[in-house]
């Protein structure tokens, strides 16, 4: 730990700029997320959110700023090296090894910490549980439906026994009974301790599980609070309405 100051947040970001090339895909974004809390980053397509996470998660090297977890600087260590000290991320993309079973796939992401098969394979089926997935074991990866392989994602990092999951779009492409399902899978991961942070579009799912979140617009953090604030507030109408938006819904509820 290096002295940052009294209580520094859980994971804090500042200042974090990521150009490629021309573009500005992330733009001198600060904030931080609480130990044991569920914070949502929003944003409109484009925002800038999957860089942000690549940055946090070490698949991208900053172009400037600063990211620190526990108080400290983590900023430019590599994906391993941060799987290591706690830090896992999904993918947007679902990519199981589909010639494996459900149960193997579980288990790489445990090799992390332990040597043995036997105890891969047992954290595996402790994880998938946790996720919704002890039915489905010794299918074959490729097997699942959509929904089946969102949870394997997740079951994949909490297999590295992390302290911060980084959950990148978990709920895309679900129906509203299948988000409704997991919902309490990423409750359950933050009351056993793990802090979250996700991105999300389902502003439902947000609503009931983030108690703080961040919204992301052209690379800007351009709000920070709960669900209730950040939907209220004009500035954010706007970035997923276009500008006069919140003045033309004011106009449309008071007409
Ligand atoms: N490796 C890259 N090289 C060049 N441009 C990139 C790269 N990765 C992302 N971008 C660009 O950076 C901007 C932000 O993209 P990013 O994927 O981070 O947004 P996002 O908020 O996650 O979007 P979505 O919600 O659609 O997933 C986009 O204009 C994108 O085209």
């Amino acid at each position: 730990m290096t002295g940052t100051g009294p209580d520094p947040a859980f994971l804090a970001v500042r200042g974090v700029t990521k150009r490629f090339g021309g573009l500005l895909a992330v733009n001198d974004a600060t904030f931080d997320v609480g130990e044991g809390t569920i914070t949502g980053l929003i944003g409109p397509n484009g925002a800038g959110k999957t860089t942000l996470f690549a940055v946090v998660a070490g698949f991208e090297k900053p172009t400037s700023g600063m990211v620190m977890l526990e108080g400290e600087d983590i900023t430019g260590r590599k994906p391993h090296e941060l799987a290591r000290m706690g830090l896992a991320r999904t993918f947007q993309i679902v990519q199981p090894f589909a010639g494996l079973t459900v149960r193997e796939n579980i288990a790489v992401g445990a090799f992390l910490r332990v040597a043995k098969r036997s105890a891969a394979l047992e954290v595996a089926e402790e994880v998938a549980t946790q996720v919704g997935l002890a039915d489905q074991l010794d299918k074959p990866a490729a097997a699942l439906t959509v929904a089946g392989r969102k949870r394997l994602e997740v079951a994949r990092a909490l297999a590295t026994r992390p302290k911060l999951l980084l959950l990148d779009e978990v709920l895309a492409g679900l129906n509203p009974s299948e988000v409704r399902d997991i919902v309490p899978v990423v409750q359950g991961i933050r009351a056993s301790g793990i802090t979250v942070l996700m991105i999300e579009h389902v502003m439902q799912a947000v609503m009931n599980l983030c108690s703080q979140v961040h919204v992301l617009a052209q690379g800007r953090i351009i709000c920070s609070g709960t669900p209730a604030e950040v939907v209220a507030a004009p500035q954010v109408v706007e970035a997923y309405l276009g500008h006069g938006a919140a003045k033309r819904l004011q106009g449309a509820t008071h007409a």
